[in-house]
């Protein structure tokens, strides 16, 4: 199904100082602007919570307006009107509503409106620990095949429990070879998927860092599966069953798969400066939303927080480039309007609208 996904109003009640916001006039492009504190973030965490049902930063106790009991967020999506509903409360419970319906799963949701967020902690996918980039890598494979999921959530069931087992610490050959094999199937699958999509994925970021970044023309993407390439998934395993015997967990699989960014054959994370790491994040969040609308899946909608910094104004200008060349729904802050006014390409200004936002009101202007 292809996301439907240019947002064209947006209620938001009680998420932190947004105690009751209600936003028309969006357009393609939304910049929302004023001083810190001032609830810009708010506003792309509430649309996070619309896409997936929890924010990018925080706890859902700490994103409820303090004193209230939960937080609403409602918005229309395209040109089918699809309604959104998102109910959270502080204790935990979580209402979603799909065209007036309720669904039961965050999976069914987050089909409708993918979200790509590229904020301060975007920096972990090059400084952070793999599961990060294994998060980042499933996004994509997740949007764009969609028989991932079904292997993805085998695996996790069979990863648990073959954990479980060799815990255990007895030796329960028969079992543990009865998980292995269903481990094996699932393994194999998820990481062909993953492999398939990488593949894909590379020249697309190859060229959208052509642009952003030219200088930085060394830099290499490189994935690793999470076991020997020379071995199946069975012999890998088969490799390792004392070492998961001892340890209580298996060694070797797609739970331990990474992707590695080299410049000139270094560490991007320990070579690149802080706005080279930002461009290179930028490239690779920007990579996975022209080829999930390339392969048909309709686009993404990005959450871009504080775009200028760490980025001078020619590189901040290149990355509004980029995103208005995608045509792809973004919401965007920044302290003064100016900043990204300044940035976006002249021949796309009729696609901005902005926003300020000021204790908690935000405005069109
Ligand atoms: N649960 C909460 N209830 C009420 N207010 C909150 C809650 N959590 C945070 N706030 C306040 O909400 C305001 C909005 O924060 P937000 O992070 O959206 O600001 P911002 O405009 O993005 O600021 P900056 O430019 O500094 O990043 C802040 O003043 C913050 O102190």
């Amino acid at each position: 199904m292809p996301a439907d996904v240019c947002l064209s109003r947006l209620q938001i009640s009680h998420v932190r100082n947004l105690e009751s916001v209600k936003l028309e006039g969006l357009r393609r492009v939304n910049v929302f602007y004023g001083h810190n504190g001032s609830g810009k973030t708010s506003v792309l965490e509430a649309i996070h919570m619309l896409g997936m049902a929890r924010s990018f930063r925080g706890s859902i106790k700490s994103l409820v307006t303090h004193g209230e009991p939960h937080c609403t967020v409602f918005g229309v999506l395209g040109p089918a009107k699809t309604t959104l509903g998102i109910q959270r409360s502080r204790s935990g419970e979580v209402k979603i509503k799909v065209g007036g319906s309720p669904i039961r799963t965050v999976a069914e949701l987050v089909e409708y409106l993918p979200l790509q967020v590229i904020n301060a902690d975007s920096f972990d996918l090059l400084t952070g620990s793999p599961g990060a980039r294994r998060q980042y890598l499933d996004w994509g494979v997740f949007h764009v095949e969609h028989r991932f999921f079904d292997q993805w959530q085998r695996f996790q069931r069979g990863i648990k429990q073959r954990n479980q087992l060799l815990r255990r610490g007895k030796m329960l050959t028969d079992e543990l070879s009865v998980w292995t094999n269903s481990l094996v199937e699932s393994g194999e699958a998820l990481s062909r998927y993953r492999e398939a999509y990488f593949n894909l994925l590379i020249p697309r970021f190859k060229q959208i860092m052509a642009q952003l970044a030219p200088s930085l023309g060394g830099l290499e993407l490189r994935y690793r599966r999470g076991w020997d390439k020379q071995l199946s998934y069975k012999e890998a395993l088969d490799g390792c069953v004392a070492a998961d015997l001892e340890q209580g967990y298996t060694h070797v699989g797609p739970q331990r798969a990474d992707i590695r960014m080299l410049i000139n054959g270094h560490l991007a994370a320990e070579t690149l400066s802080r706005g080279q790491q930002k461009l290179a994040v930028c490239g690779l969040k920007l990579a996975q939303g022209q080829l999930m609308t390339e392969t048909g899946r309709g686009q993404c909608t990005y959450l871009v927080d504080d775009l200028p910094s760490e980025l001078d104004r020619e590189h901040s200008g290149l990355v509004c480039r980029q995103l208005a060349a995608m045509k792809a729904p973004v919401f965007i802050t920044c302290v003064h309007k100016k900043d990204i006014e300044s940035a976006w390409p002249p021949g796309d200004k009729q696609d901005l609208a902005m926003f300020h936002v000021e204790h908690g009101s935000v405005s069109l202007q």
